[in-house]
Parts: structure tokens; C-alpha cells; sequence
């Protein structure tokens, strides 16, 4: 599975990075709603019931025990994984055009390629205009710290690099929602640290969904909380209502549990 994955053709924006061009973006309008999603496998149900209303500029932190739904939601929020129930988009206002949606996975998937040419290759993979492709390249690798590496093999970066790759990757696309699997999980904390000062400025551009299992990043990143269990999205809340509000009993067992806080 790329650590970026392709959107719906056509849906690339002319916007740079940064989103200049778009001019401020309306805060919590629905940019996607879903209504009673399921998702099943054979013999598994990974999705059951699930509705939610995702707002632009929110930061939604899903958290849950290892096969709750959490990687299966945000595959359905990018529209890679069919699903019953429905799913609706909101053409972005004053535009009227669809929103550009990115997606990282937990590991990186980086081809044997530059890191310049791992980004330019996800601009051109969605149609961005040639002319804006080096430009876009450029600033996004500047964002995160890269510029200088520009010209090495990809896959001779470090895992925390080629996280930060895979976000300039996903961030040069522009995307009006980005989509992060776990993005620090294989990370010591220093690279952990680093990817989420990242998160913490592109997310200011964009609506941000994001899996984790570490709860400190859930309160250190999170507008609102998300809590799966077996599929069903149990509780979704302001963050500081999720941690120190009431609870569902499964959320609130959940939240006794040893996960980690740092
Ligand atoms: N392609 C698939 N085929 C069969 N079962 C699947 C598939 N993808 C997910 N599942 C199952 O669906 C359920 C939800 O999986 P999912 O990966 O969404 O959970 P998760 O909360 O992201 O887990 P983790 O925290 O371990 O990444 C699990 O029982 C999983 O085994």
C-alpha cells in the first residue's frame, strides 16, 4: 500500500501549499458527513453503525485497541475501502470544487527514487500542473526539513526522514483533509516529537484526522477525540470533555488502561 494514495482523478487542486490562493477557509463547516457506515470482512465486522460529522479545520483523533476500526475509518473517510451506509462530501465553499483528500500510512512507502522525485511523483500521480510541480516539490521538502536531502535515494532516510517525506509528500497535494494512520508509531521520541511539531503546522492549513495510540498526542493534538471499540465509534468529544468529562464506561475503561502518555 503507497503511504500516500491516489484520490479520485481530477480532484488536484491549483492551491500551493500553504493555501494562499483558497484565502481563509470558513471554520467548522461539515466537510464530510457519514451516516451509519459498516464495514465488513469476511467473517469480521470492522466498521458497525457509524456516523459522524467531520468539520473543516478540525484536528479528530481516533483512538482504540488494536482492531477497533480505526485504520478502516480513515480508508473510508479517503474513499479507498467500500462500505454500506453513507458518505457524503461538501463541495468547499467559495469554490465549489471537491476537496483534496492525502492519506499516510504507518510505514512509509517509498519507491527506489529520489526523495525530490518520491514528491514530484505524487504531484504528478494527481494531475498537478507541470509547471507546478518543482515549485510545490521545493516548499513542501523546505517545510519539512528536507531540502537539503533532496537529491538522496529515499530509501537510505532514516525512518523518522522518510515519515517526513511521506508528510511533504502528502502536504504538496494541498489537501483540504489529510489522513495520518499512526503516522509516530515506529518512532523514538525524538522523531516522534519532530513529526508532530509538523502535524501541529500543517494541520493549522487543513482538517486533520489521525490514529494514534498514544494518548498524551491525542491531548496534545486533538480538537475532539474519537474512541473505537470493536467498530463502533463509541464516543467522539471535545478533547478536554474526553479526558476529563464523562465518559462512556467502555471509553472510560479504556482510558484507565496502560497506554502510553508521552
Ligand atoms: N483487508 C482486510 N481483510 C480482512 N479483515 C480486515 C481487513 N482490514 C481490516 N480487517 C479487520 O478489521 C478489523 C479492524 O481493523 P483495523 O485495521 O481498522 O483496526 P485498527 O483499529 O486500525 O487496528 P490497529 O490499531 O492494530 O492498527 C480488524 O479485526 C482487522 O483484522
Amino acid at each position: 500500500m503507497p503511504a500516500l494514495a491516489a484520490a479520485p482523478a481530477g480532484a488536484a487542486s491549483c492551491r500551493p501549499p500553504g493555501g494562499t490562493a483558497a484565502g481563509p477557509r470558513p471554520a467548522g463547516l461539515p466537510l464530510v458527513e457519514l451516516a451509519q457506515v459498516e464495514v465488513r470482512f469476511a467473517g469480521v465486522t470492522a466498521l458497525q453503525g457509524l456516523t459522524l460529522t467531520l468539520r473543516r479545520g478540525e484536528r479528530l483523533l481516533l483512538v482504540g485497541a488494536n482492531g477497533s476500526g480505526k485504520s478502516t475509518l480513515l480508508r473510508v473517510l479517503h474513499g479507498l475501502q467500500p462500505f454500506d451506509g453513507r458518505s457524503r462530501r461538501h463541495p468547499l465553499q467559495p469554490e465549489g470544487r471537491a476537496p483534496v483528500v492525502a492519506m499516510l500510512f504507518q510505514r512509509p512507502f517509498l519507491l527506489s527514487l529520489s526523495v525530490r522525485q518520491n514528491v514530484l511523483l505524487g504531484l504528478w500521480l494527481r494531475r498537478v500542473p507541470r509547471a507546478q510541480r518543482e515549485g510545490r516539490c521545493r516548499e513542501a521538502l523546505e517545510r519539512v526539513g528536507l531540502a537539503a536531502m533532496a537529491g538522496r535515494p529515499a530509501r537510505t532516510l532514516s525512518g523518522g526522514q522518510q515519515q517526513r517525506l511521506a508528510l511533504a509528500r502528502a502536504w504538496a497535494l494541498a489537501p483540504d483533509l489529510l489522513l495520518l494512520d499512526e503516522p509516530t508509531a515506529s518512532l523514538d521520541p525524538g522523531a516522534k516529537r519532530e513529526i508532530e511539531a509538523l502535524i501541529e503546522q500543517i494541520g493549522a492549513d487543513v482538517t486533520l484526522v489521525m490514529s494514534t495510540h498514544n494518548l498524551g498526542q491525542a491531548k496534545r493534538l486533538a480538537d475532539r477525540v474519537g474512541y473505537l471499540e470493536q467498530g463502533r465509534l463509541v464516543a467522539v468529544l471535545p478533547t478536554e470533555q474526553f479526558f476529563n468529562g464523562e465518559l462512556p464506561r467502555e471509553a472510560a475503561q479504556f482510558l484507565r488502561g496502560e497506554l502510553p502518555w508521552s
